[in-house]
C-alpha cells in the first residue's frame, strides 16, 4: 500500500489504534506511516469552501444592497443584518447537506431568537428568500426551495457548546459586522474543532484585494478584490480568489528585524487598546503606522505577509469567543505564523464558546515572537504601573 492510499483508507482516529495489532508485513509499514502523518480532513475542508463561498456570495448581494433598515438592534447592541443569518443559515444548511449520516454539532454566533418576534415575520421572509436565491443561482445542493421554518432550523442548527470531544464546526457567518454596515472588511469564519483543536479554516473575505493591503506592493496592478484563505493541520495554507483562481500556497512574512514590521489592529477603537500597542509597537521601533481593517480579514492578510503583527487587547473582562478565531488562527499557523494569548500561551478552543486568555491575542511570525513578547510583557507591566 502506498503512503497516499494508506491515508485515504483513514478517516477516523479510532481507525489509527486498529493499525497497532500484529499484521501482515505491509500493513505494518502502513501504520508507521499512518502514526506520523497529520489526519486527512479533505472532504470537510472542501466542504466548508463550497459552504463559505456561497455564504459570501449571499453576503456581498446583501452589502450591494444594503439600507439603513436592515440593521436590527441586538440586547449586546452589534448590529445584525440579514446578511448574518442568512449567511449562517446558509452554512449550516450546506454542511448538514453534504454530511447528511454524521452527528451535526456546529458553534455560531448567531441564533434565531429575534426572528421569532412578533413583527420579525418579513425579516425572516426576506432572509429565506436570499437563502433560497442564493442556493438556486449555485445549483450546487439540488434541493427544494426552503420554508421560513426550514431557514430557522437551519440557524438553530448552531447551538452547539463546542468542547473537547468530538467534532464541532465553529462558524462567524459574518465577523467584521461593524465593516460589513460600513462598506469595509468583513469575513466569513468557518473552522473545524477535533478533540478540541482546530484542524482546518476557510475564511472568505469578499472584499479584500488578491494584492497585498500593506507597504509598497498595494499598488499593484492586480486590484481584483475577494480572496478565500485555507488551510487543513499539517497541509499549509492557501489562497484563492472568490471567483475561483487556482489555489496559492502562503506564507508569512519572513522579516526578523522588527523595524520593518507594520502592524494590523482592529478598525472599532473600542475593540482593542490603541494605547497599548502603540507603545509595544514603539518598544519594538515599529516606523509604519497601524493597519486598521474589520474581521478576521487581518489573519488572512498576515498569512500570505502583508504586513508582520497582530495586536488585539480587548477592554478588562470582555470575552473572546472562539468563532472570532479559530478559523483565522489556524490560517496563519498553517502559514508559518504564531497565535498566542498576551502571555505566550497557545489558544486553546476545547472550552466551550469562549477562550480564556491572558490579557489579549499577539500573532506574529516565530522570528519576531519572543522580541513581540518581550514587548507585550513590558509595556503591560507599563500601563498597570501608570493607574
Ligand atoms: N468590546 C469588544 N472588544 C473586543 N472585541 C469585540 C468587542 N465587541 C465586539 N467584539 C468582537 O470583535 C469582532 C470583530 O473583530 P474586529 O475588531 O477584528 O473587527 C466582532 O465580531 P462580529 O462582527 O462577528 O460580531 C465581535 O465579536
Ligand atoms: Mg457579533
Ligand atoms: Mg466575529
Ligand atoms: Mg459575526
Amino acid at each position: 500500500m502506498t503512503i497516499i492510499s494508506c491515508l485515504r483508507t483513514v478517516s477516523k482516529p479510532s481507525l489509527i489504534s486498529q493499525f497497532s495489532k500484529p499484521k501482515p508485513k505491509t500493513q505494518q509499514s502502513c501504520s508507521l506511516v499512518v502514526s506520523s502523518i497529520v489526519m486527512s480532513y479533505d472532504k470537510e475542508l472542501a466542504a466548508a469552501k463550497k459552504a463559505a463561498s456561497l455564504a459570501a456570495r449571499l453576503c456581498l448581494k446583501v452589502q450591494k444592497a444594503l439600507l439603513q433598515s436592515d440593521v436590527q438592534s441586538k440586547n449586546d447592541k452589534s448590529p445584525v443584518t440579514v446578511a448574518d443569518y442568512g449567511s449562517q443559515a446558509l452554512v449550516s444548511f450546506a454542511l448538514q447537506k453534504e454530511f447528511p449520516s454524521e452527528p451535526f454539532s456546529l458553534v455560531a454566533e448567531e441564533d434565531s431568537k429575534d426572528l421569532r418576534q412578533d413583527g420579525a415575520q418579513e425579516t425572516l421572509e426576506r432572509i429565506t428568500k436570499l437563502v433560497n436565491d442564493t442556493l438556486a443561482s449555485d445549483g450546487a445542493y439540488n434541493t427544494s426551495t426552503l420554508s421560513t421554518e426550514d431557514v430557522i432550523r437551519a440557524i438553530d442548527g448552531g447551538k452547539s457548546e463546542g468542547g473537547s470531544h468530538g467534532r464541532h464546526w465553529v462558524l462567524d457567518p459574518i465577523d467584521g459586522t461593524k465593516g460589513f454596515v460600513r462598506g469595509d472588511q468583513y469575513a466569513i469564519a468557518l473552522a473545524l474543532l477535533d478533540e478540541g483543536k482546530v484542524v482546518l479554516g476557510v475564511l472568505a473575505c469578499p472584499n479584500l484585494p488578491l494584492a497585498s493591503i500593506v507597504g509598497d506592493n498595494q499598488h499593484s496592478s492586480n486590484n481584483e478584490v475577494g480572496c478565500l484563505f485555507f488551510a487543513q493541520v499539517g497541509a499549509g495554507t492557501y489562497m484563492q480568489s472568490l471567483s475561483g483562481s487556482l489555489p496559492v500556497k502562503v506564507q508569512v512574512t519572513a522579516i526578523e528585524n522588527s523595524e520593518e514590521a507594520s502592524f494590523f489592529e482592529s478598525y472599532e477603537a473600542a475593540h482593542s487598546n490603541r494605547d497599548l500597542s502603540s507603545l509595544i509597537a514603539k518598544k519594538l521601533g515599529v516606523k509604519a503606522p497601524p493597519v486598521r481593517i474589520d474581521s478576521q480579514a487581518k489573519y488572512g492578510a498576515l498569512s500570505r505577509g502583508d504586513g508582520a503583527i497582530y495586536l488585539r487587547f480587548p477592554r478588562k473582562g470582555y470575552r473572546e469567543k472562539i468563532w472570532d478565531h479559530a478559523a483565522g488562527s489556524i490560517v496563519v499557523t498553517e502559514a508559518g505564523g504564531v497565535v498566542t494569548d498576551a502571555a505566550g500561551y497557545p489558544l486553546d478552543f476545547s472550552k466551550g464558546k469562549h477562550l480564556n486568555l491572558q490579557a489579549g491575542i499577539i500573532v506574529t511570525n516565530q522570528k519576531l515572537m519572543p522580541a513581540l513578547l518581550k514587548a507585550v510583557k513590558e509595556s503591560l507591566e507599563e500601563q498597570a504601573s501608570s493607574l
